[in-house]
């Protein structure tokens, strides 16, 4: 397996980040869902081997919790090298990526998330380096300064991000792959959850299983948190097992409503109804109302609203599409006669 080595400072919440590594697939056998992706990684691993050449640097994008970290771990345990796991907004500087390239071995992967994060001068650091693993050192300054080039382990930098439009188009172009991942189907949590429940020693009936992945939001890590809460819920109040009135229950006591739609998703649609009369309206005005950070609307909430047509985004704003109403227990509003056709719900 592979062994992971975390320099600097850590990036964010400790407790969601033991929890998922624990429940995380180890192979890519393991991995459920996004069998395109997974197929593309299995040859790349092998040409890797056979060629006994280090992986081509990969890109992966898609919404939080669908996968992308456990990708970068899956594939140094396939290809029996180490992981050194870092993030775009821990490293300010070029000198915060230097613990990292000198750690590096023959081979061994270099885990960046949120990699659109990274400062420009951090990413103009790194260009040498991935393209001919070197990195240039600029010593002294004004007329007295001097370049030492210091060459590197050759390596794969695996990059992260829920927002790949924001990185440059010299940093996009540097990844031999670009993989986006896309939302899990009810089937395929439903998988993610049975195996998760046998690795947390937690009995759960098919149809229970179903219930939780009906209303995980289409995303793996919502699906182990559900598991979690519901496990929770039956140990304090059952017998520690998971049937479905059991699981139907605990999720309506954390208000996760039959769609799976949470108190932030509904408060969402809440706003952009009942106040800005079901948009069209910018997400600023709309993180502004909710009391979140529009990088919290657009990367953790969104995604899965606009994949599933409670809203949609036209050029003047987010729109609140029928499923919105239906959802919130209202009457959609009727287009008016004069409307072009499509306009309310572009
Ligand atoms: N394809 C998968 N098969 C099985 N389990 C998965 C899969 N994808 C994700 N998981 C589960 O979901 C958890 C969260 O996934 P992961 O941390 O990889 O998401 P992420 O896309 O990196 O999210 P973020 O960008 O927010 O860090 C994992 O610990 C794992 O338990």
């Amino acid at each position: 397996m592979a062994r992971e080595k975390v320099i600097g400072p850590s990036s964010g919440d400790d407790e969601r980040k033991q929890h998922d590594a624990a429940l995380r697939p180890k192979l890519l056998k393991e991995v459920i869902g996004q069998r395109k992706v997974a197929e593309r990684l299995e040859i790349a691993v092998r040409a890797s081997q056979k060629l006994n050449e280090p992986l081509g640097h990969i890109l992966f994008d898609g919404p939080p919790g669908l996968g992308k970290t456990t990708f970068a771990t899956v594939l140094p345990n396939e290809l029996g090298t180490s992981i050194q796991m870092t993030s775009g907004p821990a490293l300010s500087k070029p000198a915060d990526l230097l613990p990292f390239l000198t750690n590096l071995e023959e081979g061994s992967v270099l885990f960046i998330d949120e990699i659109h994060r990274m400062p420009r001068v951090v990413e103009e650091f790194i260009y040498p380096a991935m393209e001919d693993f070197r990195i240039d050192i600029v010593l002294g300054e004004g007329m007295s300064a001097r370049t030492i080039t210091y060459s590197l382990k050759r390596f794969t930098l695996i990059g992260a991000t829920t927002r790949s439009g924001m990185l440059s188009g010299p940093m996009r172009d540097r990844f031999k792959m670009h993989e986006h991942l896309e939302f899990y189907s009810v089937e395929e949590l439903a998988t993610i959850i049975r195996i998760n429940s046998g690795k947390l020693n937690t009995p759960i009936t098919e149809s229970a299983a179903r219930e939780l992945a009906r209303r995980s939001r289409g995303t793996p890590r919502v699906a182990n948190s559900r598991l979690h809460w519901t496990r929770s819920y039956s140990a304090a109040k059952h017998d520690g097992s998971i049937s479905e009135p059991i699981a139907k229950a605990a999720l309506d006591m954390a208000e996760v409503d039959s769609d799976g739609l949470d108190k932030n998703d509904r408060r969402y649609l809440e706003i952009l109804i009942d106040l800005y009369g079901g948009g069209p309206t910018g997400v600023e005005a709309l993180a502004a109302t909710i009391n979140l950070a529009s990088d919290t609307l657009s990367d953790e909430i969104e995604p899965y609203l606009l994949r599933e047509q409670y809203i949609t985004r036209s050029p003047r704003g987010r729109v609140a599409m029928p499923r919105a109403y239906t959802a919130l227990g209202k009457l959609p509003p009727r287009p008016k006669p004069d409307d072009k056709q499509g306009s309310l719900f572009e």
